[in-house]
């Protein structure tokens, strides 16, 4: 009875419904059929319906089950959300309730399709927060909101850019990037807006602006934060009314285009300095994507690296290169100010160094990588430095604790010998295994080198 009044009112609502009177009819219906939700009575033929949530959801894990409660068997709501459950309703099931949840869990569930199904481009990774932000573009392809995506330089921020055009309705038609480092003023307003026939010395013909371009498209705006503050003021015009007056003209133009734009600059601190509108900030505002630095991402540099790896080597035509342990974490220990670009340099000298190798260790990474793991290493070796007032750090030797210190003559020697060994340490990953740099460096006579390598028990590699 309750089966068929629901199926009534999910009709009228718009949706296709079947009624089914046993769990094992329905199970069977779920083989057949993918089911958006399912409305659950407590009380079944074979018993208590919570019991069946289980092996429902087993068979269909993407289902939402909406459990049917009387007045009097609310106790079972918690149950029911333990086994699985999504929501509730409680009988007599009145019809707008019924409306809400089924309109919000539809609604979520198409909205999680759109998620799993938007297409990354060339997005990698696998990071929580790059996930989050996959999620934002997701979000974003939905609606037609102007987007800011914000990151230091080389976070990818014109490849996500590239990604919310192409998810979404706008994806057929034009992506227009303009770049807005150094765009002088006049050039700006004629570049983006368009202008007439003689409208400044060298226009011999009148030409359409970016925005009118992207009619029906998208366009991006890099470095929006570098746009001259005349410039912000005709955009947000341009963001309020979508429509433009061309230079030198007397008409307007108007153009259905969304905006995307990306800043690696703190715009909120330019709005403070009086360099950006505050009025066009909160615009941009609406919707932000913020993408975290490479140094933030767990895991991704691996994945990164596998995918970049694979591109260099066959670009050069050489085999794979297998990861070294001592390459991998050397690249994990740095900070990445240039982020994913900077990466995908490193890795580029990495390969061309290791041209006749099989495998990237250490001593093929450019020095700036090397320096940081090597200083990273001895920090990570002397936790409390003494520092003498020559700037030296030391850690002085412990004294027993009997009140008395080791001979000086003992301590100076032990500590010589120390400081040489942590210096030649570091002098022979530095050198890239080069007798004649590591001299150079460290103004040793080559023999003298040799000699103290041999006393420390340290070698060039390939020596
Ligand atoms: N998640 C990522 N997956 C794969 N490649 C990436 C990723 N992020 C960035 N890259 C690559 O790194 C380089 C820099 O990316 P991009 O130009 O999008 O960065 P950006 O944030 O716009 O930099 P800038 O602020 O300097 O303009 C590009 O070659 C891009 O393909």
């Amino acid at each position: 009875m309750i089966g068929q009044l629901l199926k009534l009112m999910a009709i009228k609502e718009g949706h296709q419904c079947e009624a089914v009177f046993s769990v094992a009819e329905g199970l069977e219906f779920l083989q057949r059929e993918p089911v958006d939700i399912i409305f659950l009575d407590v009380l079944l033929p074979e018993g208590n319906g919570i019991n069946s949530i289980p092996p429902i959801l087993n068979s269909a894990p993407e289902t939402d089950i909406v459990m049917l409660t009387g007045e009097s068997s609310t106790q079972y709501i918690e149950k029911a959300f333990k086994a699985g459950a999504t929501d509730y309703l409680i009988k007599p099931v009145n019809l707008e309730r019924f409306s809400k949840v089924v309109g919000s869990l539809i609604k979520l569930k198409r909205k999680n399709n759109v998620q799993r199904q938007i297409s990354r481009e060339e997005i990698i990774g696998d990071s929580a927060k790059i996930k989050q932000c996959i999620e934002k573009v997701a979000q974003s392809s939905l609606g037609d909101a102007n987007v800011l995506i914000q990151g230091e330089t080389g976070t990818g921020k014109e490849l996500f850019a590239k990604a919310i055009h192409a998810n979404s309705g706008r994806a057929k038609n034009k992506y227009i990037i303009v770049d807005c480092t150094n765009l002088p003023v006049n050039l700006a307003e004629s570049l983006l807006f368009g202008h007439d026939r003689g409208s400044f010395t060298g226009a011999e013909k009148a030409k359409k602006g970016l925005f009118e371009l992207a009619h029906n498209g998208t366009i991006f705006l890099d470095e929006i934060g570098d746009l001259d503050l005349a410039i912000q003021k005709s955009l947000l015009r341009v963001l309020q009314e979508k429509k433009f007056r061309p230079l030198s003209t007397a008409y307007e133009v108007e153009s259905d285009f969304r905006l995307v734009a990306a800043t690696n600059r703190d715009l909120q601190a330019m709005v403070h300095q009086g360099t950006f509108r505050k009025d066009l900030y909160f615009r941009l505002q609406a919707f932000v994507i913020s993408l975290p630095p490479l140094r933030e991402r767990e895991g991704d540099i691996e994945r990164l690296v596998d995918h970049y790896l694979g591109i260099i080597c066959e670009e050069k035509e050489m085999r794979p290169l297998e990861v070294g342990e001592d390459f991998m974490s050397a690249l994990k220990a740095y900070e990445w100010p240039g982020n994913v670009r900077e990466l995908v340099n490193v890795l580029q000298i990495s390969v061309h160094k290791a041209m006749f190798d099989d495998r990237l260790t250490f001593y093929h990474l450019p020095q700036q990588l090397r320096m940081s793991k090597v200083v990273q290493d001895a920090e990570i070796r002397s936790p409390e430095p003494h520092v003498t007032p020559s700037g030296y750090n030391l850690t002085l030797p412990v004294h027993d604790g009997d009140g008395t210190l080791p001979k000086l003559k003992e301590v100076r020697k032990k500590t010589i010998d120390a400081m040489e060994q942590s210096y030649l340490h570091q002098l022979v990953m530095l050198s890239d295994n080069s007798a004649k740099t590591a001299c150079k460096m460290s103004g040793l006579s080559r023999a003298r080198l040799y000699e103290l390598l041999n006393k420390h028990n340290l070698s060039l590699r390939g020596n």
